[in-house]
Formats: C-alpha cells, sequence, structure tokens
C-alpha cells in the first residue's frame, strides 16, 4: 500500500531559510506528523493546515527542533478544536517528555498531566506498531547525542526515517541487505567533517555503495543547500512542503 510523505519542514535546527525538519505521512485514513519542533505550528500554517487534520503525532527524541511545537499544539488542540490526538512515543521517552520539557508550559498547578492533552500511545522500541491498518511504524534505537535516547523509524517495513542520527553505515547496509528498504529518508550535515559529529554528514554518506545512495532522500539540511545540489552522488535533497507518493 502507497503512502504519501510530505516535510513540513526540511532544516536542521538553526535553520532560518527552512522549516525544522518535521513530516506528515499520510495514510489512506490517517494523517501522522512525525515530531513537532518549534516552528512546526508555522510550518503546518503555511499548508492551511490546522490540529484538527493531524490524527497521531510521533516523537523520535526530545530536541526542540522535534518537540518545541507540542505546546502548541496541545493548547490548540484543547481549547480551540476540544480534540484529542494521538501521541505516539517510546515508553522509556514519555516520563521524560512531560516532566523535562512540557509540564512548565502545560502543567495548570491541579495536577493535569500529558494526557490531558493527548491520548498518549506508548510505543514499545523494535516491535511493529499499528498506527492504523494502513501504516505500521517500528522504532528502533539509533546513535545521535551520547547517553540521549533517539530513535529512527521504519514505516511500513520498507521505508527508513533517520530522524536525527549520526552516520551508520552497517545499519544502512542491514536495512538495504536484509530490510530490502526501498526508500531511506536521512538526515544531513552540510558542516565540514569534523564540526558537528551528532547527525550524518554528506561526505560520510557519499562513501555509501551507489545501490544504497539512490535510495536516499536527504533532510535536516542547512541553509546552504542549494550549493550542494549536483554534488550529492545518486542522492538528492527532499523538498519542504513537496508531497512524495511512495509506494
Ligand atoms: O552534542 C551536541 C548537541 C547538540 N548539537 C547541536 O544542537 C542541535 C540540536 O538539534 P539537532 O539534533 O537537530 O542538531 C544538533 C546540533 O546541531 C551538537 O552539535 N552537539
Ligand atoms: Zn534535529
Ligand atoms: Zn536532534
Amino acid at each position: 500500500m502507497s503512502i504519501q510523505i510530505q516535510m513540513i519542514g526540511t532544516g536542521s535546527a538553526f535553520s532560518k531559510k527552512y522549516f525544522n525538519n518535521n513530516a506528515l505521512v499520510y495514510a489512506d485514513d490517517f494523517t501522522l506528523l512525525i515530531d513537532c519542533g518549534i516552528t512546526a505550528p508555522m510550518a503546518l500554517h503555511q499548508l492551511n493546515k490546522t490540529v484538527q487534520e493531524i490524527d497521531g503525532i510521533l516523537i523520535t527524541h526530545l530536541h526542540a527542533d522535534h518537540v518545541g511545537g507540542l505546546e502548541e499544539l496541545a493548547f490548540q488542540a484543547k481549547y480551540l478544536y476540544n480534540i484529542k490526538p494521538k501521541l505516539f512515543i517510546c515508553s522509556k521517552l514519555l516520563p521524560i517528555l512531560w516532566e523535562n520539557s512540557l509540564k512548565a508550559g502545560l502543567s495548570d498547578g491541579r495536577g493535569n498531566k500529558l494526557e490531558d492533552f493527548f491520548e498518549v500511545i506508548p510505543i514499545i522500541e523494535n516491535e511493529n506498531t499499528m498506527i492504523t491498518p494502513s501504516l505500521n511504524i517500528e522504532m528502533i534505537q539509533t546513535k545521535h547525542i551520547p547517553n540521549k535516547l533517539s530513535y529512527s523509524l521504519f514505516i511500513n517495513d520498507h521505508i527508513f526515517y533517520s530522524a536525527d542520527m549520526q552516520f551508520d553505515p552497517d545499519l544502512l547496509a542491514q536495512i538495504h541487505k536484509e530490510r530490502h528498504c526501498k526508500t531511506i529518508l536521512h538526515d544531513c550535515s552540510l558542516e565540514e567533517p569534523g564540526k558537528v559529529e551528532v547527525h550524518a554528514s554528506l561526505s560520510q554518506l557519499l562513501t555509501l555503495p551507489e545501490q544504497i545512495q539512490n535510495k536516499i532522500l536527504l533532510m535536516h539540511y542547512g541553509d546552504n543547500m542549494e550549493e550542494f545540489i549536483e554534488k550529492t552522488g545518486s542522492m538528492s535533497f527532499i523538498e519542504q512542503q513537496k508531497k512524495y507518493t511512495i509506494i
């Protein structure tokens, strides 16, 4: 079954030209937002979308370019539309999201909790979770910031979505060979090697075999992306706001 992916933002954390690297996944009857960064409410507004059109939000890790927009969406959902979107998050991240990130803004001082804003659905890592009959997600822990939990995703078993991760050629080879992934959406730092070690860099990704490179759409890139067009081997940059049908 085919799905559509639309990056509401394709930028790196400090980008001022692109919104935060967050994605809408359209399955038959379900729209999932993958990550909800600081700029996500504005990015959705530019697509003429409100939280009413989002059936679920899935969080990969707790950096602000991936969760910084949740407070606004939570308040909009509750106080503007009186709805409760589903919130999918690995069970290990769930307490940290509330206690260390959202509680300050969302708590009402009378003991409210995350479940007052979202239908919280804890995800067990490495287990295939049905989001909706036409959309399964498996979350695997990947290396991003040392000692900080971060997850990448398999979507419907054959799409790999890196979220934020360091270069891991062995994992990508395994994904290609054993999981038969057809499409890989991968974060890509355009900084010179050594400056930002917490994302895969373009120079690292260019060392991958051709048959892996031609599956890769590059995302989470800096404002200088256009300088690198035609310099990405068999990979290409995914475009912000464009809808991609992935079978
Ligand atoms: O140990 C660290 C922690 C953070 N950072 C920067 O902060 C950013 C946070 O969002 P991000 O994960 O998209 O990208 C990260 C990097 O740009 C870093 O370079 N080294
Ligand atoms: Zn990020
Ligand atoms: Zn990050």
